[in-house]
């Protein structure tokens, strides 16, 4: 599998790429952003976040606005932000920013015309990690975090592949899908319209029939104009409250659902994924 540098900035001793490559696994070239910490010149291998971002967004949003540069590269992680879905013009959209191009969901389409190309869940959990650990000294050591529809995509990912992240984090997650505008129209759109199918990749279902724990950090502004009719964490805080889950919800008077929340908080995420790699090395 090969790759392709198109951009290079240097940022706090270490380095913002972006690569375009082919994915086998969406049938479309796409285009990730990663950002390489000083240590990596050190000849040990470092650990990498993964990042989900949101509807609309692509791998720029999160590496131009969120400013995690400075403390990943005190903390020495990497940090990959993915496209937010597969792209292309022979890809199929729809004309609403929540559904096709830019609105993937994390999910792995069943439904015509979206299976063709939208199988976000195992391009993020096989073949991107697989892609980065071959080309870059980034460890198995992975935590996974995300916003909003990569919120939910950070912490269903997780939560079904408990052995390969360390640590799971999230910023105004879509933490119901099944059971919210956004989510239902994704969901009935990719995976059509038998809900079992759907509970694969909620996150409050996925809690709730959980067997093996990870250590889960989330933060909410009060302020989100999305909170009560899209997000719903009070869900997601009972299913860990009954399932004694180990997670971490946070609520921030103030602050609405845009970057500069996220730019606000990414500090104590990044310290405590940093927290939980080292934990595991043990
Ligand atoms: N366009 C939509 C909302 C889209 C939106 O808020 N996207 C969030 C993620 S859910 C985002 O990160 N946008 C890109 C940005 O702020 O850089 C609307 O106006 O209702």
């Amino acid at each position: 599998m090969s790759i392709e540098n198109i951009s290079n900035n240097k940022a706090f001793g270490g380095w913002n790429k972006q690569y375009t490559h082919r994915s086998n696994t969406l049938n479309c070239d796409m285009r990730f952003a990663i950002f390489l910490p000083p240590q990596i010149n050190t000849g040990t291998k470092v650990p990498a976040l993964y990042w989900l971002s949101g509807l609309t967004c692509t791998d720029e949003n999160f590496m131009q606005k969120s400013g995690a540069q400075r403390i990943a590269a005190e903390l020495g992680i990497a940090i990959i932000a993915p496209d937010t879905s597969p792209r292309g013009d022979d890809v199929a959209n729809d004309a609403s920013y929540d559904l096709g191009q830019g609105a993937g969901f994390y999910v792995n389409a069943s439904q015509a015309p979206w299976n063709r190309h939208f199988h976000m869940y195992d391009y993020i959990v096989n073949e991107l990690p697989e892609l980065i650990e071959q080309h870059f000294p980034i460890s198995d050591q992975r935590a996974i975090s995300g916003h909003s529809m990569g919120g939910h995509g950070a912490l269903t990912i997780a939560m079904k592949n408990p052995k390969r992240y360390s640590s799971m984090s999230a910023f105004s997650p879509i933490c119901n899908p099944i059971n919210c505008p956004w989510g239902q129209k994704a969901f009935s759109a990719y995976l059509g319209a038998d809900k079992d199918a759907w509970k694969e990749y909620d996150s409050c279902e996925l809690m709730q029939s959980a067997t093996k724990f990870i250590p889960a950090l989330v933060d909410q502004g009060n302020d989100d104009q999305f909170l009560s009719e899209q997000l719903k964490p009070h869900l997601l805080a009972a299913a860990a409250t009954d399932k004694s889950y180990p997670l971490q919800l946070n609520y921030h008077d103030g602050y609405d659902h845009s970057y500069y929340f996220i730019a606000s908080f990414i500090e104590q995420h990044l310290r405590f994924h940093t927290k939980h790699f080292a934990a595991n090395n043990h």
